[in-house]
Order: structure tokens, then sequence, then C-alpha cells
């Protein structure tokens, strides 16, 4: 069982190196290095020299590190690549994914360099065709996770931002569908009012509820909100272990089914008590 938490994966513009020195001691659990969206056209080239070496000379710990590069078929994602590719990066986050061929071309480039021998793939999950081929994508060489792009899904589909995300519901349970089905971690959007906690905590308790592992953050003061809300709280961990008592009990009087709390408890929840225990140690474990 992979139990490697990402709770929280911040954004930091490839550009801002007090942001991408900021970060060597914040508390997310994986960080995307942008060159993307958050760096001007004008400071595309400077961003990539200086995530480069950021990389190779400062240490993010236990982090997760993803570098978003720009679209192969744009005038930089190539000249990223071969810039990156010396930092022996961990992952790099392909944007605005459409189909499956898009990472095959990356696995290819990737394949053909030494330094780059271990690094997975992410997948930006923000085109309506992107969200449509989440399957075939997911099964894709070197895959190992989804972000969901939310702001290029609503523009893609002419939808508006509402608080309960209604219009946005298949697009961001296809991917997730797919990343289930497949075994890949799976992080919902961003939420762009990043001074409204309220709003955050309402929107990070949703993409928990539905099965994201964790959600895209823009500036840090969303961590301390969604590192809460993704991490099992007490009482997840309490009901956990009381599941797995009194299965255990009831195993032993030749029983298949326990009662907890006036519901019952079989083998299958407590497959999902063991992860929940499990991803709580791992969490702990962060801190040590
Ligand atoms: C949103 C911001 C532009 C706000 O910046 P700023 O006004 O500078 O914030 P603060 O003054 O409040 O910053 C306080 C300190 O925190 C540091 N900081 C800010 N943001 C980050 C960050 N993301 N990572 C690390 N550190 C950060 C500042 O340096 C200050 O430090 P100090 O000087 O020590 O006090 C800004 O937060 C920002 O640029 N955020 C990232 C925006 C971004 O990455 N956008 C692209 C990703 S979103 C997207 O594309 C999603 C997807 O593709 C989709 O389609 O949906
Ligand atoms: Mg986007």
């Amino acid at each position: 069982m992979d139990t490697r938490p990402f709770r929280s994966v911040l954004y930091i513009p490839g550009s801002k190196e007090r942001a991408l020195e900021k970060a060597t001691g914040l508390a997310a659990d994986a960080i995307i290095f942008d060159l993307e969206d958050a760096v001007a056209i004008d400071e595309k080239a400077r961003a990539r020299g200086l995530l480069a070496e950021t990389l190779q000379s400062h240490d993010y710990g236990t982090r997760a590190k993803l570098v978003r590069i720009n679209a192969l078929s744009s005038d930089w994602g190539h000249d990223d690549l071969d810039v990156i590719a010396a930092a022996r990066p961990e992952a790099i986050l392909l944007p605005k994914v459409d189909t499956a061929a898009h990472i095959e071309a990356l696995a290819r480039l990737l394949d053909a360099r030494p330094e780059t021998a271990d690094t997975r793939i992410w997948a930006m999950m923000e085109s309506p065709l992107g969200v449509l081929n989440a399957h075939a994508i997911a099964c894709a060489p070197r895959m190992a996770g989804f972000i969901m792009g939310t702001n290029d899904l609503a523009k893609d589909m002419g939808c508006r931002f509402r608080p309960d995300r209604l219009p946005l519901m298949i697009s961001l349970q296809l991917p997730l569908l797919a990343a289930k089905a497949v075994g890949i971690v799976a992080i919902d959007g961003v939420y762009n009012a990043f001074k409204d906690d309220a709003g955050l905590r309402l929107e990070c308790e949703q993409g928990r509820d539905m099965g994201f592992d964790g959600k895209t953050l823009i500036h840090p003061a969303q961590l301390a909100v969604t590192n809460e809300v993704f991490a099992p709280s007490e009482q997840d961990i309490d009901l956990a272990r009381r599941q797995i008592e009194a299965f255990d009990a009831a195993t032993q009087r030749g029983e298949g089914v326990a009662v907890v709390d006036g519901k019952i408890v079989e083998n299958l929840h407590i497959v999902t008590a063991q992860q929940i225990l499990a991803k709580a140690q791992a969490i702990a474990d962060l801190t040590e």
C-alpha cells in the first residue's frame, strides 16, 4: 500500500526566488515547481535556469517534487525539459494533456536520457478532451498521478464557479474514477480566493469526501486548513481502531461481521480502517 501523503500540493512559480527559498520550510506534502502559467512569457528562459539550479542546490526534504513544464507543443516545452533534466526531476507534470499520445511522447523523451530514467509523469486534467480520455491517459507509461486544472476546465467548459462545483462535477469525477481504477494519485484543483479560509475548507471537505488524495494550493496560507482536512481526524482514527478490534473479536468467535456504533463492520471496512491508520502513521512520520 503506497501511503505517501499528498494532502497539500503547493504551486510555486519557477521565477520567484523568494518563494522557492521559502518552500524549503513549508508544511507542503508536495511542491509543483511551475514553468507554465505562473511564469510570464518574458520570464520563461530565466525561470527554467533558476529552477534547475535551485533543484540541485536546495533540500526540499521528503516533499514530493513535481516540475510543471510547458506543453511540448509550445515554444518552451522542449527547452524546459532539456534544462530541467540535468536536475534529475522526480516527476514532470505535463499541462493540457488531451490524449495518451501526449504522455507517450514525453515518456519517449525521458527514456532517451539517463538522468530521467526514474522520472515519473503526472498529467494536468484540464481540458474536456483530456477528461474524456482520462482512463487511457492514466494507463500511459510512467504515469503516477492526475492534477485537476479547474481554472482551465471552467474556461473551456464555459461554466461558472459555484461553491457546490456542480457544473464541474462530471469533469472532476471521470479523472478521479480513472485514477482509482489504475491506482495512481488524484489531486483536486486550486481554490483561487486564497484569503478565504472558510470557502477553502468547504472545498477541501468536498474534494476529500469525493476521494481526492489532496488539493493543489497557490499560497502558503492555504496549507494548514488543507493538511488538516485531508488527514484522518482523531475520530476517524479512533473508529478505525475500534472497528479492527471488534472485527478481530468477531473473527475469533467464528463470525464474519461485527457491529460498531450501530453499524456493521465487514472485512472490506477493515481494509478502509487499515488504510486510515496507515495514512495517519505516514503523516506522523513526516514530523519526526
Ligand atoms: C497569489 C500570489 C501572487 C500572492 O503573492 P503575494 O502577494 O506575494 O503573497 P504574500 O505577500 O501574501 O506572500 C507571503 C509570503 O509567502 C510567499 N509565497 C507566496 N506565494 C507562495 C507560494 N505559492 N509558494 C511559496 N511561497 C509563497 C511570499 O514569497 C512571501 O514570503 P515572505 O517574503 O517570506 O513573506 C502568490 O501566492 C503566487 O504567485 N502564487 C502561485 C500562483 C501560481 O502558481 N499560479 C499557477 C498555478 S494555478 C494553476 O495554474 C492551476 C491549473 O493549471 C488550472 O488550470 O486550474
Ligand atoms: Mg491550467
